[in-house]
């Protein structure tokens, strides 16, 4: 691919896109009408389809929304490539590793509150796709409703291609950086960023080596929210007002930027929870120019605006709101990915870590970096914790006893960075997730011996 490090191809960059410190060029913003082209020409002037693309190109649309939905939620781009998608041999069924997909009918819901430490060392030329683990989910697939948290560790590059036509889906690196070859062109993803794969979008991962001093190959471990439902959208603000949260400015999309490849590439395609896979004779990241509102993005997790009280009390942990998936139901999310990010603390006469509470929706958290202030210990780097719909959890008893003893001065929590997908319907695990070594045996153990401080008044 044109990245300037291989000689396939030139990148063309326009006007008003942005150069990064790793050398990549990004175009800004969020839900936009981007549009990019890798050789100058190649995007067709005032229409989308002309009875010949420009250079010899195949115009095709791809649609991430309903022809019909909203212009406000409508998502499509039109791609601008050497060979159409169309032109590729018929898929079969390969392994479907440890992938797993809704409906999650393999065990019972379970009620308890359930950590994970990280996932074990991936065995040679593991690929972020043979590395990819699915935890559970909710919803079904088919009925483009619901999601699915997997966890991946890999080390090893992809040689082949991916697509999930099943849902989108958001990479949350806590280790290693990702290079993330994309129809669209180049991303480059490290942890405390994101980046989000469009439902269908094909794209391949490679393992940046970040490894400067020789020492052994690099290993990239996260976390991936595939997201059935519909795509993922900056949160209303309400009374926040026009700015704040995660600011639209700060999501980058790649510039256009092609394989020209002629030769054997494998292409896996996940439909409907099965894996299929077709060898084309040539690379489907061929497309030379593109332009609409169906992108792959990143996202710094550190630009997210973090707003908070200024006065008493700890707010919902709503205002984290990255990004969020509506159900059919107005406020009631299929899926919100929420950042708990480097913020102060200055509520007064207040208890500041997370509060015990039961909520209705389902929270499945992870940390990419330090320490997490509702949990002392255990909750670490790589693991994760669910907490699913109307379990009891909150601090644990260290950090319960230590919060209410503090001294309220104005507080920098600046040691770690934490996220949440928190759904609307319970998360069911797999059975991998379920009977994992690696699952945490005694987490109840952390609210053990709260004890009672009642004295009623005679
Ligand atoms: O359980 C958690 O740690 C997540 C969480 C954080 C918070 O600040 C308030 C509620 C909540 O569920
Ligand atoms: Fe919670």
């Amino acid at each position: 691919m044109s990245d300037g490090g291989t000689s396939r191809a030139g990148v063309f960059e326009r006007e008003g896109a942005r150069k990064t410190a790793e050398g990549l060029t990004y175009l800004s913003g969020f839900g936009n009408e981007h549009s990019s082209e890798a050789v100058p020409g190649a995007l067709p002037e005032g229409r989308n389809s002309p009875q010949r693309a420009p250079l010899g190109l195949y115009a095709e649309q791809l649609s991430g929304t309903a022809f019909t939905e909203p212009r406000a939620h409508n998502r499509r781009s039109w791609l601008y490539r050497i060979r159409p998608s169309a032109a590729h041999p018929a898929f079969t069924r390969t392994d479907n590793g440890a992938i797993r997909t809704a409906p999650f009918t393999e065990s019972v819901p379970d009620p308890n509150r359930l950590r994970w430490n990280p996932l074990p060392e991936p065995v040679p030329g593991t690929d972020f796709l043979a590395g990819l683990w699915t935890l559970g989910g909710n919803g079904d697939a088919t009925q483009r409703s619901g999601m699915a948290v997997h966890l991946y560790h890999a080390n090893s590059s992809m040689d082949r291609v991916f697509s999930d036509a099943d849902g989108e889906l958001l990479i949350v690196p806590e280790r290693g950086g990702l290079l993330l070859r994309t129809e669209f062109g180049l991303l480059h993803v490290e942890p405390s960023q994101v980046a989000l794969i469009p439902r269908g979008v094909r794209f391949r991962v490679e393992l940046l080596d970040t490894a400067s001093d020789g020492g052994p190959s690099p290993t990239a471990r996260g976390y991936v929210c595939e997201n059935y439902g519909a795509p993922f959208h900056l949160p209303d603000l309400g009374p926040i007002g026009a700015n704040g949260l995660a600011n639209a400015r700060d999501f980058q999309a790649p510039v256009a930027a092609y394989e020209d490849v002629e030769g054997p590439v494998e292409v896996v395609n996940k439909f409907c929870g099965n894996l299929w896979t077709a060898t084309y004779d040539h690379s489907p990241l061929d497309v030379v120019a593109w332009h609409g509102n169906h992108v792959p993005y990143i996202y710094d997790l550190r630009r997210f605006n973090v707003l908070g009280t200024i006065s008493y009390d700890h707010p919902d942990p709503s205002i984290f709101t990255v990004l969020t998936s509506p159900s059919d139901t107005p406020g009631l999310a299929g899926v919100d990915f929420v950042v708990f990010a480097p913020r102060w603390l200055v509520g007064e006469d207040t208890f500041r870590p997370p509060y015990f509470h039961r909520n209705v929706m389902s929270e499945y958290m992870g940390l990419i970096q330090g320490a997490y202030d509702a949990k002392a210990e255990g909750f670490v780097p790589g693991g994760g914790s669910l907490h699913n719909m109307m379990s009891a959890h909150g601090p644990d008893r260290e950090t319960f006893d230590r919060a209410s003893a503090a001294e309220l001065k104005p507080q920098k929590v600046d040691d770690g960075l934490a996220f949440m997908f928190e759904t609307r319907w319970p998360v069911t695990l797999t059975p991998q997730a379920a009977r994992a070594e690696h699952l945490q045996q005694r987490y109840d153990d952390v609210w053990q011996g709260l004890e009672r401080h009642f004295r009623p008044l005679h």
